[in-house]
């Protein structure tokens, strides 16, 4: 295959003179393929004959043919071949269409560029007709950054790069984590079995969330229920079950929280929140949502802090 890149930058040579001889360069073997190609450069360079004699006017071409029999025969191995970089082959994938059908018109400009390979033709090394099959190739395979940018060439192939490039568009992760996206991951898992069920209840009129929110706003200092900072001891803690006249008080990561103003607002029904009551319900709490922000719906129901047993005078034990 080699041998034959640099054969056809000779032909080139000798060719770009205007001659015809293109169908012999062009036996080089795939003649499916052949055609195809044939077609791309005739349009770009010479209008003239068509169909049959592409073959040999690419060949002659010299920048269309190297680049051509290497995809056709050595498209394999050129497909290996690691993106150097030159730019005979802009001209080439323009051609093969992926950029270019996408993209711009081919007439004017492929023949633009078929004629820079030309120039660039003559003399340059092997690297130039690796990257035009590469290019080719690549339009299915690879990527097509590298070979425009060598060549500087025209609109047409920064355009085709750019479109590739658009094309794979980035695969989007999974959509961002909202709260009930979360809960929906959650259910399928199987390890909250029960909160994916979405066991919430029929919330009476006025008890939204939008209305709890709204009641924390206005009457924040009356729903904790006490009218100073308290420490409460377990025992406390405890006696605060919300039966007996008594509010419902439930900690938190040491904070706690008098929940009986809630308990109508809660989308999980008030037998769920009163499993809570008297205790810590942080345990619960993770079970049924842990993607729910206790703190800031709770924030104006905060009665104090957990403290030692005995860190408190015997009045509390005796408020059991
Ligand atoms: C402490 C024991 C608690 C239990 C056992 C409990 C249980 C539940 C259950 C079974 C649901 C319905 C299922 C679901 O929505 O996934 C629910 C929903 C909900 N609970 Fe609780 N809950 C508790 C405490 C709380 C607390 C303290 C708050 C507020 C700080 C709260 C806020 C919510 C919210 C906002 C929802 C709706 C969640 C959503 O729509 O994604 N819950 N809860």
């Amino acid at each position: 295959s080699l041998p034959r890149w640099l054969r056809p930058a000779k032909r080139r040579s000798a060719e770009h003179g205007g001659d015809g001889r293109p169908r012999e360069t062009n036996d080089n073997g795939s003649k499916g393929d052949d055609t195809a190609i044939s077609k791309v450069k005739i349009d770009v360079e010479e209008p003239p004959e068509t169909e049959k004699t592409p073959k040999a006017t690419v060949k002659e071409g010299g920048h269309a043919v190297p680049t051509f029999s290497l995809n056709e025969d050595g498209a394999k191995e050129h497909e290996m071949m690691p993106p150097s970089s030159k730019p005979v082959a802009p001209s080439f994938p323009a051609a093969n269409s992926a950029q270019h059908a996408s993209n711009m018109p081919p007439p004017s400009q492929p023949a633009s560029e078929t004629t820079r390979p030309a120039s660039n033709g003559l003399m340059p090394p092997p690297s130039k007709p690796f990257p035009n099959s590469i290019k080719p190739v690549s339009n299915g395979l690879m990527l097509p950054p590298a070979p425009p940018r060598t060549l500087g060439p025209p609109s047409s192939s920064a355009a085709g790069l750019r479109v590739p490039s658009s094309g794979p568009l980035p695969n989007r992760g999974p959509p961002q984590n909202s709260q009930q996206r979360a809960t929906g991951g959650l259910s399928p898992n199987g390890l909250v079995a029960t909160p994916n069920k979405r066991n919430k209840v029929l919330l009476s009129p006025g008890h939204s969330p939008m209305d709890w929110a709204a009641l924390t706003r206005s009457n924040s200092a009356t729903l904790s229920g006490v009218s100073t900072f308290q420490r409460v001891t377990p025992s406390k803690l405890k006696s605060m079950t919300g039966r007996k006249g008594k509010p419902a008080w439930s900690s938190w990561q040491g904070k706690v929280y008098n929940i009986t103003p809630y308990l109508d607002f809660h989308p999980g029904g008030r037998d769920e929140l009163m499993k809570g009551a008297g205790r810590d319900g942080t345990n619960l709490f993770m079970e049924a949502h842990p993607w729910v922000n206790w703190e800031n719906m709770l924030g104006a129901c905060l009665v104090g802090v957990l403290v030692p047993e005995d860190y408190g005078s015997s009045e509390l034990e005796d408020m059991d």
